[in-house]
């Protein structure tokens, strides 16, 4: 059996942080060897066990990701935008395996990750789980199979302290629908409906955000015409489908050649 991999979580205090200290505990084939928090945080220098409140770790919460990422084969990383650009280039300097979950990034963010994928494996999804990755495929191929006649509206609700909108998954679904349709995200979304918006106009793509309580993630994608509608739904009730796949991606990057990838490459469903 090869060695057990030594991955790294970034931003552990963290709602999905916590999550991936769990899941890493449930997997033989890797174990935790680092952590880290912004600096002045209070869970830096402390012990990552005694700072969730379970049995000490072994493991001291840092806020230097350079010393993390040099003991790390992979890092997960659910912190936030440009927390994650400059992750990616540490990850590149020292060859780690980087798996980003963040989301809210936008395009300059995204810009700066290609110099890094030269040299590191990144695998970046806005969501992690299977059930949704499935979701983009079924969206992409309804979306092929109807017309324009069917309006498209992907629907998303989360928890009260989410930041940012549309959601990552949000974004996903509607970029696999416009793939089905072969048009472009960018000229057919409609983001911000609000006061004399006029008529919707065919062939667009509308996103809506809704926020309250301990939502932790649901999407629809709505085909609705007239006399019907097809409703896809995902429904997320716990943040370890997320956390499990993070850490089933960084398993899937050793070895591989350094570039960008997603979920969809990881759960070998690209066709
Ligand atoms: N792809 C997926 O499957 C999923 C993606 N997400 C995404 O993951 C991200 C995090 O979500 P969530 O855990 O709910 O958010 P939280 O705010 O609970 O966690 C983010 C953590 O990252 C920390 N952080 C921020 N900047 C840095 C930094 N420079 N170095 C180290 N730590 C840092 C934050 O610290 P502080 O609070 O002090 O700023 C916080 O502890 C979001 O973008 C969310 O949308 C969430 C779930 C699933
Ligand atoms: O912030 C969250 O909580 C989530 N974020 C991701 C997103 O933006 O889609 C994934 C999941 O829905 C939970």
């Amino acid at each position: 059996m090869s060695e057990a991999m030594r991955i790294a979580v970034l931003g552990v205090s963290g709602r999905m942080g916590q999550m991936l200290v769990q899941a890493i505990g449930e997997s033989e084939r890797c174990m935790l060897c680092g952590a880290t928090e912004r600096a002045g945080h209070d869970w830096v220098g402390r012990d990552l066990g005694e700072a969730m409140g379970i049995a000490p770790r072994g493991v001291t919460v840092s806020d230097d990701p350079l010393e993390v990422f040099a003991g790390a084969e992979a890092v997960i990383d659910f912190t936030a935008p440009k927390a994650t650009v400059a992750h990616a280039e540490l990850a590149a300097q020292a060859r780690a395996i980087h798996v980003i979950g963040t989301t809210g990034m936008e395009a300059e963010d995204l810009a700066k990750l290609e110099p890094a994928a030269r040299h590191a494996v990144i695998v970046r999804a806005g969501n992690m789980s299977l059930g949704v990755n499935l979701l983009t495929l079924l969206t992409r191929r309804i979306a092929a199979a109807l017309d324009p006649d069917y309006d498209i509206e992907v629907v998303e609700m989360h928890h009260r302290h989410k930041v940012d909108a549309p959601s990552g998954t949000a974004l996903m679904l509607a970029e696999a629908a416009a793939e089905g349709r072969g048009v472009k995200l960018a000229d057919v979304s409609d983001r911000g409906r609000d006061g004399q918006t006029g008529a919707r106009r065919r062939g667009d793509i509308g996103m809506v955000a809704l926020r309250g309580g301990d939502v932790t993630g649901e999407h629809d994608v709505i085909f609705a015409a007239d006399g019907e509608r097809i409703i896809l739904r995902h429904v997320a009730t716990d943040r370890m489908i997320f956390a499990r796949g993070a850490v089933k991606a960084a398993l899937w990057g050793r070895g591989r050649q350094p570039g960008q990838y997603d979920m969809i490459d990881v759960l070998g469903l690209r066709d």
